[in-house]
């Protein structure tokens, strides 16, 4: 008798011992939580103070006041190649103060959001300075969109990588090494810095006759482990700043976390840059969340009506999905809806894909479906929506993919469609990367909040100040009433069943859960939707009471439930659940830009122009702000046009844009006026002061709908 109460009582102990156990590491990991947040917030106060003093911050800590907004004498050179060559009127923030100190010859680190201009920072000295620029890419697609792009400009751009063919080979070797040929700016991917000696020793003769005047690393955070997308190639490229360390160096890259801005300087030995840190923020991108349907066809539906209703005039967007095969049946799905899409994934053939991609570039193509392979190449400027069918593995990854949109500026929209059934989908895919399973539930966080701001997610998980999301947020942008409730007790049940379920030592899938909670209480079925329990599930998830776990098996990896650190504490009732729930919904958000009129034909002749060179996009012919400007200026002669695109651009299209004003100025007018009647000059100006309308149509009915 005695030893069976001994032995009850080790088992009892042995319970209490791993309730503390799961105790100590919920505190553990909240710790853990704790540093990385205050480290964070360390961060944040520095470049707080460094921002309110004049001086830019540089790593190196200097104490040397230095001022990159003064004049230079360089000043009237730069505005002039900024205007007449790129046709771009102003300068974005920090872009002049990044060019100034590339300039005076420092070595510089440029962390700015996509879209934000970096091609300008390096490209503009690089003409300003003389002598060859080099860029390191890690894409061969990336390189071939800025070496034709700049070939339109009249800027000899070349490219040297595992494609260049001999000739070009040829020319590229000698203009280095004679500098007899113009070679103004040279592209080259990581792996020819690190393992051709031939293009090294070429450099060196470049550097040795006073020829190499800037390096840049573009995509920089490829060198980071620590980043999205790191590139093995891009390690050794400290070898260019031991070899050549008066030649001054840019990094740019649009991922911002201080680990990642450390170990770059670090990689690339650059401790003395000057750092200019952009806001992450892309105030010009509508963020929302929209609940996804268990049924595929109507999450389809859902997606083509969007497309069809804010996109009518065939604008560019991008739908991420899940799987290759997702990917093929969306974009055959979307077609059967009669939206022109493609697919693009990693399992096509190279020249597949590039097909894809260059239909696409040129209009000719409205959507593409991809997976997360179409990704770091893809430079178009007027991308209007980017949809995520399912949620992305990480708040970096989906900053990274939805930024993809309006990397012009203009208003684009950014929807992630998310249903609790997609987590285990890629739980069982992240689970052994660093980090993946936190990562993962910080944007299942952002998904599941009803309340918060969903830009203030952005700037807490890049460690920077909070600005005003300006309603461009699901949201922000809804009033709609929202309550807190209490579930606790279905969290309970939720619980109970998982650890009934683990003592009889099997497992359960969220899926199973949900309905072997659904079977024993029959009373609750009626009122909980499936949908509902799984969103409880992952809730329980995200907050440690219960956990994810995984098993091979030779076809796939499966993710169960089970006890986790904060179970006991919720068993006993020493912790409280509560889920946000919203009364109203959103079911059509509209943020969009439309061309009307003009716009249009001037969209159509810069597809024109395009498809007849073969080698220019449409956005590099005109860019659609250009478009915006001419529509609302009206110039009628080419010196008017001239102030608003440039001197290259006027020369070379100048033409046949007028022709196409002049014809819709007619058009126009033989509809509001009779062109005989005496004063109709007058009044035409008057119109045309009247319509210098904003040309961004930014229509924000959105309607809500009771659920
Ligand atoms: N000052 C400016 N005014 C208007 N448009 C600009 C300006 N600077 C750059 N752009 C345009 O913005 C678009 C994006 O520029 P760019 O490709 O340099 O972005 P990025 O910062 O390199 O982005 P990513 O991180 O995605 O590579 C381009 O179409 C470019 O011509
Ligand atoms: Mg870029």
């Amino acid at each position: 008798m005695e030893s069976e109460a001994i032995q009850e009582e080790l088992q009892n102990l042995d319970v209490e011992l791993k309730d503390v156990q799961g105790q100590i590491s919920a505190l553990i990991e909240h710790q853990d939580r704790l540093y990385e947040r205050k480290s964070e917030l360390k961060t944040l106060l520095k470049a707080l103070a460094a921002s309110e003093s004049p001086v830019a911050s540089s790593s190196g800590g200097s104490t040397v006041i230095e001022n990159w907004s003064e004049a230079f004498e360089w000043d009237s050179r730069a505005d002039d190649v900024r205007f007449n060559t790129f046709g771009i009127s102003e300068y974005r923030a920090n872009q002049k103060e990044i060019i100034n100190a590339i300039m005076l010859g420092r070595d510089v680190l440029v962390i700015m959001a996509a879209g934000g201009g970096k091609s300008l920072c390096y490209q503009l000295p690089a003409i300003l300075r003389g002598g060859t620029t080099l860029v390191v890419s890690p894409l061969l697609s990336l390189i071939q969109d800025q070496v034709m792009g700049l070939a339109a400009l009249g800027i000899s751009a070349y490219m040297l990588t595992s494609t260049s063919g001999k000739e070009n080979e040829k020319f590229v070797y000698k203009a280095l090494e004679k500098g007899e040929d113009d070679l103004k700016i040279l592209y080259v991917t990581p792996e020819k810095v690190s393992k051709s000696k031939r293009f090294m020793s070429k450099l060196e003769k470049c550097h040795n006759a006073g020829r190499l005047s800037l390096i840049s690393i573009d995509e920089a955070h490829c060198c980071s482990q620590w980043g999205h997308d790191f590139r093995p190639d891009y390690k050794n490229l400290s070898i260019l700043k031991t070899q050549f360390p008066k030649v001054p160096m840019v990094a740019l890259t649009a991922t911002a976390t201080q680990k990642i801005q450390n170990d770059l300087i670090e990689m690339l030995h650059i401790p003395k840059c000057v750092k200019f840190v952009s806001s992450v923020n892309r105030p010009n991108l509508f963020y929302s969340v929209r609940e996804k349907s268990a049924v595929g066809k109507v999450v389809v539906d859902e997606i083509a009506d969007f497309i069809r209703e804010s996109y009518s005039n065939n604008e560019s967007g991008i739908v991420y999905c899940f799987s290759r095969k997702e990917c093929e049946q969306i974009a055959s799905d979307l077609r059967e809806r009669g939206i022109s899409a493609d697919y693009y994934h990693a399992d096509m053939d190279v020249n597949m894909r590039e097909k894809v991609h260059m239909r696409w570039s040129k209009n000719k193509l409205q959507v593409i479906v991809g997976t997360v392979a179409f990704g770091m190449g893809i430079n178009k400027p007027d991308v209007r929506f980017v949809i995520h069918h399912s949620l992305s593995k990480s708040m970096e990854t989906y900053y990274q993919e939805s930024g993809r949109a309006g990397r012009d500026g203009l208003p684009s929209e950014c929807i992630l469609f998310f249903r609790s059934a997609d987590v285990p989908r890629q739980s069982s895919m992240v689970f052994y990367e660093y980090s993946g399973l936190k990562n993962l539930y910080d944007i299942v966080r952002y998904c599941q909040s009803k309340t918060k701001c969903r830009r203030s997610a952005f700037f807490r998980h890049f460690g920077e100040p909070s600005q005003d999301c300006d309603g461009m947020c699901d949201n922000c942008a809804l009033s709609s009433e929202l309550k807190e409730v209490d579930v606790s007790d279905l969290a309970k049940l939720v619980v109970s069943m998982v650890q009934e379920t683990q003592a009889k030592d099997q497992r359960v899938t969220m899926l199973q859960l949900g309905d072997k909670l659904r079977n024993k209480h029959k009373d609750l079925s009626a009122e909980l939707k499936r949908d509902e329990i799984e969103h409880l599930v992952i809730k329980l998830i995200v907050d440690s009471v219960l956990k994810e776990e995984f098993q091979h098996t030779p076809y796939s990896t499966n993710a169960y439930v089970t006890m986790g650190p904060l179970a006991n504490q919720l068993l006993q009732g020493r912790k409280t659940i509560k889920m946000e729930t919203s009364s109203k919904q959103i079911k059509k958000s509209k943020r969009s830009i439309s061309f009307s009129g003009l716009e249009l034909k001037l969209d159509e002749l810069r597809k024109e122009i395009s498809a007849a060179d073969g080698n220019i996009l449409p956005h590099t012919v005109l860019s659609t702000q250009q478009i915006g400007s001419i529509s609302s200026q009206k110039p009628d002669s080419l010196q008017e046009l001239e102030k608003i695109i440039g001197k290259l651009k006027t020369e070379k299209y100048g033409d046949r844009i007028l022709e196409e004003v002049m014809r819709h100025d007619v058009v126009s007018e033989d509809i509001v006026e009779d062109p005989t009647k005496e004063g109709a000059c007058e009044s035409r100006s008057r119109k045309r002061a009247k319509t210098q309308k904003d040309v961004v149509l930014v229509d924000s009915s959105d309607e809500d709908e009771e659920a």
